[in-house]
Formats: C-alpha cells, structure tokens, sequence
C-alpha cells in the first residue's frame, strides 16, 4: 500500500449523508499492487490571459493570469512522468480568460494553452464555461478545437439506442459521451445551453433564457447576486434546457441497461453542497433528479467556482468541484489524477486539489442511501 500523504479526505457514500465526509486519515489508500483499469487527467478554469495578475470582482482573490500557463506546463510534465499515463484529460472549462477579449489575443491564448496540453498526445475532452463564451461565439466553438465532440468514436463509443443521436442545429448544445473502457461511460454536459451569455439575441434560447433571469433577478446588473434569495441567477451562470435534460435521461436509462458505470462532466455544480450556491446551475435541481434516477451514476465533475468542494449526496453520487488555476498561486498547483478501479476511483490531487477515495454507490437501484 501507497499513501499520498497531501490528501487528508477520504469519502464513502456513508448512509444518509449528502454532506462532506471527512476522515483525518492523513492519507489515502493506492493499491499500488493492483493496475488501475484506467487512469485520467482533470484540470479546471485554467483562465489563461497574458496579463499581470489581478483581483476577483468583489477583490478577495488573487488570479495569476500569467502563471496558469505555467501551472499547466508542469501539469502536463507530470501527467507524462505518471506510471500510468493518463488516458485522456478533461478540461472542465474557462480554458482562456474574458480579458483576452479586449487585448484580441483570443486566438493566440488558446493556441497556447493548446499548444501545451496537446504535448501529452493523448485525447482532450473540452467541456465549455463562461469564459469560452466571452471569447468566442458557439458557431466559432464548435469549428475550433474546443469541441472535441469528434473523438469520441476513438474512446470506443458503444452501441446505444436509436434515439440517443444528440439533436443538431440553431438551438443545439454541446453535449457528448464516450466510453474509455468496457462498463465505464463519460458524459459531457452543457451547462450554458440556457443562458444569455453564448447565444445569438435572435435565438429562442437566448429570449427564455434573458426572460427567466430578469424573472429572478431584478437588478440591474445581471452579474449581480444583490438581494437575491437564489443568488445563482446571476448572468455568469446558466441552465440546462428540457431537450438536454431528456437527452442525458436516454443515455443514462441506456448506461443503466448495460450496467455501466457514468461520470457527468459540466463546468456548473449541480449539488448545494459541493460549491458557493452563486456558481449553482440555474436548474440544478431538475439536473439532481435526473442524476439520482439511475443508478449507473456515479459521479459529477465540475469547475466554475475556484474554492472547489465536495459532497456524497444521498444517492451516494460523488460531486467534486475541482480548484481553479486561475486562482492557485504559482509555488502551488491545482490538477489530478483520477485512477479508476473496479470498486472505486482514487483521485491523486496536486497542490490544491485534495486527494480522495470515491467508492462507487452499491446499489442497483436509484434509491437513496439508509
Ligand atoms: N458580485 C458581483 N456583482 C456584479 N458583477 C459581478 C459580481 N461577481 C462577478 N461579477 C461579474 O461577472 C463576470 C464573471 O465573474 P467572474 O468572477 O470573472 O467569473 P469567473 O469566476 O468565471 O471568472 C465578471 O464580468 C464580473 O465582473
């Protein structure tokens, strides 16, 4: 046995928590007898801008805009250096900073950042944030690089139902899933499908979605949380719309059917519990009861808010929101290693991100824990 010794957290659906688990364990168990059936890289809000370092909006935290290039240089170099080299990486989003807009270097920060992550030569899966809509329109996303929707059929799709073909056009998400290895599915969301930010002023999206915010929010200042009750309907945010939400139910009921094993991926958290509720999805709740309905879930990954967090809902579902570069001065790092076992995936964090055991929920039917 291994022990890693940064990581002090330890968790287990444990019964009728949906609250963080904390055993000071001081370590957390590698069985570095046994090969991990796969292994993957995740990184979050990387919000890289070739521009001096500055504060957050409400001016309480540092970003290193300069050094997340940096802190991804290093990541890469120890992704490379693994035993077992990752398989893939998720990039959980806001991969380039809004602050590249106004110095037009869009382009030329994600060719960067690019540049970099693909020196691991290993498949990226690009979930989109905020930040990818204020650099780029989605037309633009999904001709760039950023859609990564293509490499699926590499990572070994299986055959599912019919109906499970993502709907294209105008009003369409960004949405995918691909399974790495036998019984083990990856299920990228869109988490700005409803929103104002990233949707043309003409779409039918864009006018319910600005509707719904102005509905929740009176201020004037869509950005701003001010007086609100449900701070997350803020323009910062978004939603999930009904298409998607029966989309991602399709490939769940299907995932359920193969006894599979599904990790959702989107750049909003979806659980109160694992996050500041102003990075919440507008709907996080109608996305928590699609989750909990199939037992194939077991775990949801998200950026967005840089603290990062976690919980074991009541369904036993892990919800990690991973740290942001952005935010992780540049003596420390904010990456992982996520090794995937037949009984639980052990997460290796670096610098910020806690290291931690995440046993699968054992139950074959979508009830909550007793
Ligand atoms: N409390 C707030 N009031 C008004 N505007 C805000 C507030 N918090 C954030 N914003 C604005 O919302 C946008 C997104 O916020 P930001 O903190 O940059 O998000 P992210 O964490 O994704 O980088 C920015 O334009 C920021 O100025």
């Amino acid at each position: 046995m291994m022990c890693v010794c940064e990581l002090q957290e330890v968790s287990a659906p444990l019964h009728c928590s949906s609250r963080v688990v904390t055993l000071d364990l001081g370590c957390v168990e590698m069985d570095d007898t046994t090969e991990p059936y796969f292994s993957f890289g995740i990184i979050a809000d990387i919000q890289y801008a070739d521009i001096d370092d500055g504060y957050n909006f409400l001016k309480t935290r540092m970003r290193y805009y300069r050094n997340s290039l940096s802190l991804v240089k290093d990541a890469v170099q120890e992704w490379n250096a693994e035993s077992v080299k990752p398989k893939f990486v998720l990039q959980l989003g806001d991969i380039i900073d809004g602050f590249n807009v106004p110095q037009k270097t869009s382009d030329a920060s994600l060719d960067k950042i690019l540049t970099e992550l693909e020196k691991l030569k290993i498949p990226l899966h690009h979930i989109w944030g905020n930040h990818e809509f204020y650099n780029f329109q989605r037309e633009y996303l999904m001709e760039s690089k950023l859609n990564s929707k293509p490499i699926e059929d590499e990572m070994g799709q299986l055959s599912l139902n019919e109906d499970s073909e993502c709907p294209s056009g105008h009003e369409s998400f960004y949405v995918y899933h691909f399974s790495p290895f036998p019984k083990f599915r990856f299920l990228l969301i869109d988490c700005y499908d409803l929103s104002v930010i990233g949707r043309e002023k003409s779409s039918v999206k864009y006018g319910k979605s600005l509707k719904l915010l102005k509905d929740k929010n009176p201020n004037e200042n869509l950005n701003s949380p001010r007086g609100l009750d449900e701070d997350r309907f803020v323009q910062f945010n978004g939603g999930v719309s009904c298409t998607q939400l029966n989309w991602i139910d399709g490939i769940l009921e299907s995932s359920d059917e193969n006894e599979e094993k599904v990790v959702v991926v989107g750049h909003l958290p979806i659980h109160p519990d694992s996050t500041d509720t102003i990075c919440l999805t507008w709907n996080y709740e109608e996305m928590l009861s699609v989750l909990q309905a199939h037992p194939c879930v077991v775990a949801y990954f998200a950026g967005h808010d840089h603290d990062g967090g976690y919980c074991v809902d009541e369904y036993g579902i892990h919800h990690i929101t991973f740290k942001g570069v952005i935010e992780t001065p540049p003596e420390s790092q904010a990456f992982g290693t996520m090794h995937v076992y037949e009984d639980r995936m052990v997460l290796k964090g670096r610098g910020l991100v806690l290291s931690r055991t995440l046993h699968y929920r054992n139950s074959r039917k979508a009830d909550p824990l007793h």
